[in-house]
């Protein structure tokens, strides 16, 4: 398949028939995500059905409802977690409301699949695994790109061992200047905003995910705010860099220098030519080095390039290999990272093995490296939600 028939199919996928109890989801809020991030792919899922949104303005989720083809909408979040019809919660809400709606969801027995970054804090995170272990429900932090076969191609590579050990890894993942308004939910403290929440926690998730531990220590981190005057707390960018414990064996850890940008300037002659997104991992190892294109998106097009003994080559994972088609994983080449990511959640509400799970641990472990990034920063801790259950 072509990169414009992957990406065409993408945005208008066929439309399959429900099993008898399809996990039912309402979605929190009318987010710009929500299309991408639930309602394309559940409509491609047998197993997963949107029967609610919800927003804070009843026309507003009408308005939704209708261009989406969710059979309902209602006036409120309580009204989507008080909906008898809802198994499962999609929480596309602001960052710094992650935390209080999915306290709520889980109060009301749903489970739920939470955007990333999960919350504000670790010890929020914390809090709302306990919460949900002790209602036997299901949350997961949806980092999609980890789903997705090219990404857990490069891991295989890595792990592998072909290219020695882990030494250094670099990941941006910095979007163009315009691409963010200013009023966005990404500039506001107030609502966990800031690039290295948003952005910077990809970077931070992917780096701990090839370094295959927890950072150590933050070693610099230096941000560019967006407003300072405005919003003295928010950075536009933020490059920083991870130091991680060593191997078994190994005398040094491997770094992660790291790069999150909501908005990169503008360069040329009078600053008219706009940047282009970077979007890429490089890990670098003893004996080579293995990088990915476009880790956030790779559904539409990517290459891994992998250097070392065995020479060099460019490899491409839009679906499973054979070894993971005879477990039954299930894929096409035009399956986004969030269509790998809702097959895994429902499977795992259906009591089948997932293919890949963000595990509890993992999603702890990031938000507190995000923290360790702020504090470095000078920045400081994003708020703690004052919601008390
Ligand atoms: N996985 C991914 O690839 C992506 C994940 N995200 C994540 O999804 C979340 C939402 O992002 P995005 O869809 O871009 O954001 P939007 O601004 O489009 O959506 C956020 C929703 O939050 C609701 N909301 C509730 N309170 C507020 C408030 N005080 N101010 C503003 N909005 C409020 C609004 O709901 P209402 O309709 O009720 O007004 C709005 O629809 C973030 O956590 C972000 O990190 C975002 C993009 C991509
Ligand atoms: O995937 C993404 O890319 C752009 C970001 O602003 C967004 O929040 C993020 O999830």
């Amino acid at each position: 398949m072509s990169i414009l028939s992957r990406a065409w199919t993408a945005k208008n996928p066929p439309t399959v028939p429900k099993t008898a109890h399809p996990v039912r989801f309402g979605i929190l809020g009318a987010a710009e995500i929500g299309p991408s991030g639930i309602i394309l792919p559940a409509r491609t899922c047998a197993d997963a059905e949107v029967v609610v949104v919800g927003a804070r303005n009843l026309e507003k989720a009408q308005k939704y409802a209708k261009k989406h083809g969710i059979a309902r909408a209602v006036q409120g979040y309580d009204a989507v977690l008080e909906d008898p019809e809802v198994d499962a919660v999609y929480n596309p809400l602001p960052n710094g409301l992650h935390y209080e709606w999915t306290m709520k969801a889980l109060q009301a027995g749903k489970h739920v699949l939470l955007e990333k970054p999960a919350t504000n804090t670790a010890a929020e995170s914390e809090r709302i695994f306990a919460f949900a272990k002790e209602k036997n429900l299901v949350v997961l932090e949806a980092f999609h790109y980890q789903f997705h076969p090219a990404t857990q191609k490069l891991k295989a590579i890595v792990d592998s061992g072909e290219l020695g050990s882990v030494q250094k890894i670099t990941a941006h993942l910095c979007a163009p200047g315009g691409f963010v308004k200013p009023d966005d939910i990404r500039f506001q403290y107030a609502l966990g905003g800031g690039a290295t929440m948003d952005v910077g926690c990809y970077v931070t998730s992917i780096s701990r995910f090839l370094a295959g531990r927890e950072p150590t220590s933050v070693l610099s981190a230096t941000p560019t705010l967006q407003d300072a005057k405005k919003e003295p707390k928010i950075d536009r960018r933020m490059e920083f860099t991870y130091l991680f414990p060593p191997a078994e064996g190994e005398k040094e850890g491997p770094t992660a220098q790291c790069v999150g940008d909501l908005g990169l300037p503008n360069w040329g002659p009078l600053s008219l030519v706009p940047s282009m997104p970077e979007l890429y991992v490089t890990v670098q190892c003893a004996m080579g080095e293995a990088s990915i294109n476009n880790f956030v998106m790779p559904s539409f097009y990517h290459a891994i390039s992998v250097r070392g003994p065995k020479g060099s080559r460019t490899v491409r994972a839009y679906v499973w290999g054979e070894e993971g088609k005879a477990k039954g994983w299930k894929g096409e080449d035009w399956w986004t990272t969030y269509r790998y990511q809702l097959e895994a959640f429902v499977d795992k509400l259906k009591g089948r093995e997932p293919q890949h799970w963000i595990s509890e641990e993992s999603t702890v472990g990031n938000m507190r490296a995000v923290g360790m990034v702020y504090e470095k920063s000078g920045l400081g801790a994003r708020p703690e939600s004052e919601f008390q259950l």
